[in-house]
Parts: structure tokens; C-alpha cells; sequence
């Protein structure tokens, strides 16, 4: 949840990132959310919003008051500065990190559409949080994974992952999982333990983004490509088959090594088992 929204005029801390903003700088909303913003969003600017996100504190703006809004980070990517410059709705994606989407939903509360454009940094040590499926043939006795290829963005695409994706604010990490599979691949998954990454969020993806990993097994639906991928296909967990071969995102290589680890060991865990609630 964001926790504190204000004018640009008396910004908190975390909103250091906003250097300027042209026309009425109280049309810009900065939320500083904490920990509380699951999603890694920890400075947010929402510009051209015609009324305030419902959870928040603050000053009044008025439509289109601040369409010129300029973000400055040092830690800004060439993404978040190709996505400044962006029609709205596209999304921007750089060699090694993670497509943000302008969308509103990125922050809880500011659902509505009519707030098109949202330029979000990452807060320092917190990560945006991805989850993943190891969906298996059977929790109990696992010997297929499911895996999806992905059609975007270009440096990503033909590539094979475990599906999934962002968590958004407000949102908990399962049910982000359970939706997104829903989304993805039409299915309704039961969870299985964790596969624990090294760190609190998970597997390291790269510099701004880490994914939490769950073994899942089907129990409603048959998984089809919906969106996201061109290709599902379920490989044999055994050493030396195709799930090796396969054409990887690379930094889920030390997921599959635990998957293949844990699968062994038969810890795949008994349904609902869980690291955390
Ligand atoms: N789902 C998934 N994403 C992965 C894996 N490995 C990896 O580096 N990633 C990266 C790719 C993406 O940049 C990011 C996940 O974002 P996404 O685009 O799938 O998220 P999403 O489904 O919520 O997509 P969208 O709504 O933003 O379009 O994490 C993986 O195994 N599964």
C-alpha cells in the first residue's frame, strides 16, 4: 500500500528522484511506500492523473496539469528514460532488465485507467518481485516440469522460462503467482514448497529484479498459451534430456540446478506447504 502521497512541493525522502517538473507542480503525486510496496516501487510519480488514487493523502491536481514531468535518477536506466519519452502504454525494456509498463497498476489505489502515465525507480536493495511455477506432472512424485516460452520483449523472446511474472502492489507473492497462471496458461495450480533462492526475495534475475519459485502442480484447467508465450511444453525432469538443451533465460540456470536438486531429494513439498504466509 502507499503510505503517503504529497505534492512535489514537500517531497519525502524518496522522492529525491524528481528534478523537475514543468506547468503545475501540484498535479504530480509522489508515493513513498516502503516496504509495504511489494512490487520494489519506492518513488512514483503519477502525471496527467485527473483524480487522486482513493488511498491516498494529499493536496488536489487537475487534469493534464503535469504532463511535463521530468524523473532524475542516478540509478535511472536508459529504460526509464526511453519510457519518459514513451507513448503511453508501451513498455520499455533494456538488455538484462526488466520491461516496466506505464500502467497505473503499479501502485495500489491507482487503478484507474484515467492515470496514464507512471514512471516508477527502484528503491535501493529492494528488488521488483517476479514469481514462478515449477508446475510438475505431480507434486509427489515429480517427473515433468512445465515450461513456457516467452514472446517479449525482443531480448527475451524465443526463450524458455518457468511462467509467471510481476507481483503488483498490494498484492501477496502467491496469489500473484496463482493469477498470473490463470492469466498465462488458463489454469488453477495447488502449491508445493518453495524452491528457496539465496536471497529473501528469491533468485537474483538481474540488477533490479528477483523471482521467488514455487513447485505446482495442475488441479483445474489445461495449460495453453494465452498470453506471454507461444509455446508450453512439458520436458523430463531427468538429468541429460531436453530440459537442458532448451535455449534458457539465463539467469533461471541456477533455479533449474535446485529444481533438479530438490526433485531428487524429493522436496517438492506436500501441497500448501509454505516458507512464509
Ligand atoms: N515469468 C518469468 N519471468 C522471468 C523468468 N526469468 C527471468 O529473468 N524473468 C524476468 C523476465 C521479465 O523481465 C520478468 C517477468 O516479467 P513478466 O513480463 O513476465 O511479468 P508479467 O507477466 O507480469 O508481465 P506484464 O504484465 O508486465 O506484461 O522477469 C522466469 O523464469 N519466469
Amino acid at each position: 500500500m502507499v503510505n503517503s502521497v504529497v505534492p512535489i512541493a514537500k517531497p519525502p525522502a524518496a522522492s529525491a528522484a524528481i528534478a523537475s517538473v514543468r506547468r503545475r507542480p501540484c498535479s504530480l503525486w509522489v508515493g513513498s511506500g516502503g516496504a509495504e510496496v511489494v512490487t520494489g516501487v519506492l518513488a512514483a510519480a503519477i502525471v496527467e492523473g485527473v483524480r487522486r488514487p482513493p488511498h491516498t493523502r494529499g493536496g488536489g491536481c487537475r487534469a493534464g496539469d503535469a504532463d511535463d514531468v521530468v524523473i532524475s535518477n542516478t540509478r535511472r536506466s536508459a529504460q526509464d528514460q526511453a519510457l519518459d519519452s514513451g507513448a503511453a502504454g508501451s513498455e520499455g525494456a533494456a538488455p538484462g532488465s526488466l520491461g516496466f509498463r506505464r500502467r497505473a497498476c503499479d501502485l495500489e489505489g491507482a487503478h484507474s485507467p484515467r492515470y496514464t502515465h507512471l514512471v516508477t525507480t527502484p528503491a535501493s536493495g529492494l528488488l521488483l518481485q517476479i514469481v514462478g511455477a515449477a508446475v510438475v506432472d505431480s507434486l509427489e512424485l515429480p517427473s515433468r516440469l512445465l515450461v513456457a516460452r516467452r514472446t517479449s520483449p525482443p531480448e527475451l523472446a524465443g526463450l524458455w522460462e518457468f511462467p509467471g511474472g510481476k507481483v503488483e502492489a498490494g498484492e501477496s507473492c502467491e496469489p500473484a503467482l496463482h493469477r498470473e497462471l490463470d492469466e498465462e496458461l488458463g489454469i488453477t495450480v495447488r502449491l508445493g514448497r518453495e524452491l528457496d533462492g539465496p536471497g529473501k526475495q528469491g533468485w537474483p534475475l538481474n540488477e533490479r529484479a528477483a523471482m521467488r519459485v514455487w513447485f505446482a502442480e495442475v488441479t483445474d484447467g489445461r495449460p495453453t498459451a494465452l498470453q506471454d508465450h507461444d509455446e508450453l511444453r512439458w520436458v523430463d525432469l531427468a538429468a541429460g534430456t531436453e530440459l537442458e538443451d532448451l535455449l534458457w533465460i539465463p539467469a533461471d540456470r541456477p533455479i533449474l540446478s535446485a529444481l533438479r536438486a530438490a526433485v531428487s531429494a524429493r522436496d517438492t513439498g506436500q501441497p500448501g506447504q509454505k516458507r512464509d504466509a
